[in-house]
């Protein structure tokens, strides 16, 4: 048996338990471990687990594991979250430069539970009939649609387990838009369920509303289940995005050791 200290913070709802790993003592590669960390009942409970560790160029590196115990893809609102944490370490003042799965990221505090984050350049859109498929630091399939009596875990799982996405998985958004204003639901790969907010999500339905609104709007203000996100960015082409920025809450919710 071994003795964790924890940090939980979410962000519009997507929560997460934090480590600081700086002395590397954390075994990643236990799947179980993480797994039953992230467990809402026999755990702390929450959407990810991040490490926050030291990293020799920035001012640190962020690895994140989706609930099922697996290290992923980028995690924008749990990239939100661990600048919070590490601006709670008195890592930073401001603005901060750290190193995550997807490459080097820029944030802010603007304030002490709101943080911008930026997120990778998007250079490519793919368009699948209707809907959008694009990689906004992780993989996602965009659907805009009416959302009432939408069966989220439902109608996610039969796209992410189709015969394309089976293997890889996929995270799916539904969204709907008014002007430059999106309602989205996300399904999360990993998680495999219905998160209440996905900061890479929200950000892939920024982009797929652009291309779908004629590219009037340059930025989205967004209603998640679990709170407001905005997205902003700059087109170089209907297929190509950069200074993409992603903001929002990312709130510390509490702390504690766990003995597993
Ligand atoms: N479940 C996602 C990673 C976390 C994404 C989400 N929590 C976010 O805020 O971007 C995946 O495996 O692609």
């Amino acid at each position: 048996m071994n003795s964790y200290r924890f940090h939980k913070y979410q962000g519009a709802g997507n929560d997460f338990v934090i480590i600081d790993n700086r002395e590397n003592k954390f075994d990643a590669k236990d799947f179980a471990l993480v797994n039953q960390l992230c467990d809402r009942r026999f755990g702390v409970g929450s959407d990810g687990l991040m490490l926050l560790e030291n990293d020799d160029h920035y001012t640190f590196r962020m690895r994140y594991y989706n609930s099922d115990g697996r290290e992923a893809t980028m995690c924008g609102n749990g990239g939100r979250c661990i600048v919070a944490f590490a601006h709670h370490l008195g890592l930073f003042e401001k603005e901060v430069t750290f190193v995550a799965v997807d490459g080097v990221h820029q944030a802010i505090m603007e304030s002490d539970e709101v943080v911008d984050l930026e997120m990778i350049d998007v250079d490519f859109v793919e368009r699948i009939g209707e809907d959008f498929y694009l990689n906004t630091g992780s993989p996602h399939y965009v659907v805009f649609q009416d959302l009432s009596d939408l069966d989220v875990v439902k109608e996610g799982r039969s796209i992410r387990y189709n015969a394309r996405f089976k293997e890889e998985g996929t995270n799916v958004n539904f969204v709907s838009m008014d002007k430059d204003c999106l309602k989205v639901l996300t399904y999360e790969r990993g998680v495999e369920d219905e998160t209440l907010a996905c900061g890479t999500g929200v950000t892939a339905a920024a982009i797929a509303a652009y291309v779908m609104s004629g590219c009037q709007y340059e930025g989205f203000d967004i209603e998640a289940k679990g709170g407001r996100l905005g997205v902003r960015f700059q087109a170089k082409s209907i297929n190509e995005f950069e200074h993409v920025w992603l903001k929002g809450p990312a709130v510390r919710v509490f702390e504690g050791d766990i003995t597993l």
